[in-house]
């Protein structure tokens, strides 16, 4: 296995190996021409230090947000900037170790607590993504590399930091689901909920067209907190269309994953997204999924199936039961969750 980064960094590289060649369709390389301007944007601040009156806006907001798209911008979270960048530049350390030194991470399981690779499951794909991955469950127990210097520290702070972000917005999304706040905390057992880290690396790539830095795909677990370099290439679907999104410097992407598609029976609808790669700068993205206990076992919320639709549209499964699923099957579009569909 070679990581992305070497293959990228060869010297006269031109075009792209075929086994990095995807056949591109037309219908898939179609991105919106509308501004982004209408996704979501959702001020953190109003849901902590807001007026009453601003915070039920803010959480009908949401409820919009999560059910139009799946998706929204998080400004004002309070989760210092320098921190965010501070982290961004510890995974680039990262990936600047040596291959010998990476190797040493390599993990072998879909529930190894550390792992970094290239694609995204070698073993199974025929052609690979122009992707160099770390992957580290970084709750309930918290796991890390211990290099570069400094890098687990940081990655302590900024996980219990985006931890208290999610479970914020947690609370919020179970009012808009007209749940007690407390309800997506207690069922899905978040004080031992498990919470990844997942930091990828898509060095320049001489031909983008070709190659794809990560396929369509949901997040599996309740929330994803993205971040990234500053580097346009995350793409989410709306409307049938692939839409370019772009940050707002210090905020989060988040998006809505499947286990909160099952827990709302489908009212809230997790996002395909994906990664795409350009040919002159590296970017960096760093996203932090925040799940239930593995051990649970995911169902609709009976609240909801009784309140809106009249049958559970998913069958419970455990979120460990889940992950290895996703992990046999490969990133397939929602086909995980498909399979799971009443
Ligand atoms: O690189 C990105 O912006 C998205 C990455 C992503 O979707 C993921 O790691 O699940
Ligand atoms: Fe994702």
């Amino acid at each position: 296995m070679t990581y992305i980064k070497k293959v990228a960094e060869l010297p006269g590289l031109t075009s792209v190996p075929s086994c990095y060649a995807f056949t591109p369709s037309p219908n898939d390389q179609a991105v919106s021409e509308d501004p982004e301007d209408s996704i979501p944007i959702i001020d953190f601040s109003l849901l902590t230090s807001g007026t009453p009156d601003q915070r039920s806006q803010l959480i009908q907001e949401l409820g919009q947000a999560c059910q139009d798209w799946g998706f929204f911008k998080l400004i004002n979270h309070g989760v210092p900037e320098s921190l965010m960048e501070a982290m961004i530049e510890g995974i680039r350390g990262f990936f600047n170790l040596t291959d010998k030194e990476k190797r040493e991470f390599e993990g072998k399981n879909v529930l190894d607590p550390i792992s970094c690779g290239t694609s995204v499951n070698t073993s199974m794909e025929k052609v690979f993504y122009w992707r160099d991955y770390l992957k580290v469950f970084v709750h309930p127990e918290f796991h890390f590399p211990n290099k570069p210097a400094g890098f687990s520290e940081l990655s302590s702070e900024y996980c219990e930091r985006t931890r208290g972000v999610a479970r914020e917005l947690l609370k919020a999304i179970s009012e808009s689901l007209e749940l007690e706040p407390f309800y997506i905390e207690k069922v899905m057992n978040l004080d031992k909920g498990l919470q990844m880290l997942y930091a990828n690396f898509y060095p320049p790539c001489p031909q983008p067209e070709l190659a794809m830095g990560l396929p369509p795909h949901s997040d599996h677990g309740l929330l994803s907190l993205v971040t990234h370099n500053g580097i346009g290439g995350f793409q989410l679907k709306h409307n049938g269309m692939w839409v370019n999104v772009n940050a707002i410097p210090n905020s989060f992407l988040v998006n809505i994953a499947d286990q909160l598609e099952i827990l709302s029976n489908g009212k809230y609808k997790s996002i395909l997204h994906r990664a795409v790669v350009n040919k002159k700068i590296t970017r960096i993205s760093l996203v932090m999924t925040n799940g239930p206990s593995l051990n649970k076992i995911v169902n609709p919320a009976p609240e909801l199936v009784k309140n809106g639709v009249d049958q559970p549209a998913y069958h419970g499964i455990t979120y460990k039961e889940y992950l290895q699923c996703r992990q046999s099957s490969g990133l397939d579009g929602k086909g995980n969750l498909d399979r799971i569909r009443i």
